[in-house]
């Protein structure tokens, strides 16, 4: 007997999932051991011509009626948004139907209580596609990774942000030209907010965070956020003169004693021998460590129709084996109730750029003031001389709260007339 599919949204996502359930009938049957049928779709108006070649009669405005019809086995949500998609979602939990969903903002926000209603009606929850789009990487840490110990998560998650950094390395196209850009390319929201402020990332941060370190604890206000709006030219051409590009990062981390994480999204200086400084254009990857496994790489293509699509037709697969097997994959039973530690707890290394007057003593107050606040100076540098001396210094690790006020200090100083820079370093190594 067929499987019956009901489709939440028609947008960008949801027309495409509608082409490949379509083209590729034949070798889903084949591998899923069973038909799949679209049972119905759910829309904000009817009568548009859509172009879907299905049936006009499987078109409904009526979504909650659609994911409780008791012939409907499984229910693929690409409307996006808190409401009503989490109503629905667990209205069709409840009635027993398995999900599959894009929506990365629900399950940052409330993904322990989907997780728990998916496990009571025993039922699928699969969510490849919020995270990373098209790459697998949802499911390689829940299941792949179920066997090791994950102590750090670090990617790009926005395309958007990276097109953005990306055009103004290579291109030195300001902020708002770059952005223009990723709009006009369809890269970016509507409202680009989302995006450059980092609501996107942090949302996918938490997910992240959430199965990597097997805690319900994190949700998207639990992480720390910084957008990439203050971006300078001069950042970049500070990054490219320490053989660093500035990449808009999403950090998952496990504390030094393990009794906490950290979950951070902020732009930040990478070496270029890192793997994620290669990452260019739109395209999302995340870097994965782990104690038996090593370092892992996932790169790919994180938005985009067609690609989202294929994340959410391999869940989809996924849950209908599932189900004909009767059985499915609870989430979120195991809980390390790990807490989130507050950003000044995190340990991460500063670069500074600092306008100066090029006199002596300039350098040694600079200095005292780095070793009032216990931050290790690991090396320093003067450009340009007289009027026009700038000090680049680099820390070694240390608490991101002794940084931020070894920041605050330094632009109190008289003899610092500005502070032109002021980035996080992320690296490979993470000794120094
Ligand atoms: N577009 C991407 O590249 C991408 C990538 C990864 C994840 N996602 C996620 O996929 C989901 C869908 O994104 P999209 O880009 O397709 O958005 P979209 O805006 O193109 O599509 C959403 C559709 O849902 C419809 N809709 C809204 N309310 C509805 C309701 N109550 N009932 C029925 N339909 C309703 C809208 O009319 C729209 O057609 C979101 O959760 C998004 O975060 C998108
Ligand atoms: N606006 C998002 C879409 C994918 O979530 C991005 O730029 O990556
Ligand atoms: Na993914």
């Amino acid at each position: 007997m067929a499987m019956k599919v009901a489709l939440l949204g028609c947008g960008v996502v949801g027309a495409e999932v509608v082409r490949l359930l379509q083209e590729q009938a034949d070798e889903l049957a084949a591998r899923i051991g069973t038909p799949v049928e679209v049972g119905g779709i759910a829309v904000r108006r009817l009568g548009r011509a859509r172009g879907t070649g299905l049936d006009p009669e499987l078109f409904t405005t009526d979504a909650m009626a659609l994911v409780t019809r008791p012939d409907i086995d499984l229910v693929v949500e690409v409307i996006g948004g808190i409401e009503p998609a989490r109503s629905l979602i667990l209205a069709a939990i409840k009635n027993g139907k398995s999900v599959v969903t894009a929506n990365k903002a629900l399950l940052a926000e409330d993904g322990a209580a989907i997780h728990d209603a998916a496990r009571e009606a025993g039922v699928d929850v699969y969510y490849e596609a919020a995270v990373a789009g098209a790459i697998p990487l949802l499911r390689p840490l829940r299941d792949s990774l179920a066997g090791d110990r994950v102590k750090r998560v670090m990617g790009i998650v926005n395309g958007t942000t990276n097109f953005i950094l990306d055009r103004m390395h290579t291109q030195g196209a300001g902020f708002t030209e770059s952005l223009e850009e990723a709009q006009a390319l369809g890269y970016a929201e509507a409202d680009p907010t989302a995006d450059v402020e980092g609501f996107d990332s942090a949302a996918k941060a938490a997910i992240l965070a959430r199965l990597a370190f097997h805690t319900r604890q994190v949700t998207a206000a639990d992480v720390h956020r910084e957008g990439i709006t203050g971006v300078t030219a001069g950042d970049i051409a500070s990054a490219e003169a320490m053989g660093c590009v500035v990449k808009p990062l999403a950090i998952c981390q496990l504390s030094e004693d393990g009794s906490s994480v950290g979950v951070r999204v902020h732009p930040a200086m990478l070496p270029r021998e890192h793997p994620l400084a290669t990452v260019g254009g739109a395209y999302n990857a995340v870097f994965v460590e782990a104690e038996s496994a090593g370092r892992l790489m996932f790169y790919g293509a994180g938005a985009g129709g067609a690609p989202t699509a294929s994340a959410v037709l391999g869940d989809l697969v996924a849950v209908a084996r599932n189900r004909l097997a009767g059985t499915s994959v609870a989430e979120g039973g195991h809980d390390t109730g790990l807490p989130v530690h507050p950003m000044g707890d995190t340990v991460t290394r500063y670069h500074l750029a600092l306008d100066v007057a090029d006199r002596p003593g300039v350098l040694a107050r600079v200095a005292e003031v780095f070793a009032e606040n216990h931050v290790s100076i690991k090396n320093v540098r003067q450009e340009g001389h007289g009027d026009d001396a700038q000090l680049v210094l680099v820390s070694h690790r240390a608490p991101d709260s002794a940084l931020d006020a070894t920041v605050r200090r330094l632009r109190a100083l008289d003899t610092v007339r500005s502070v032109a820079s002021v980035m996080r370093v992320e690296a490979l190594n993470n000794a120094d």
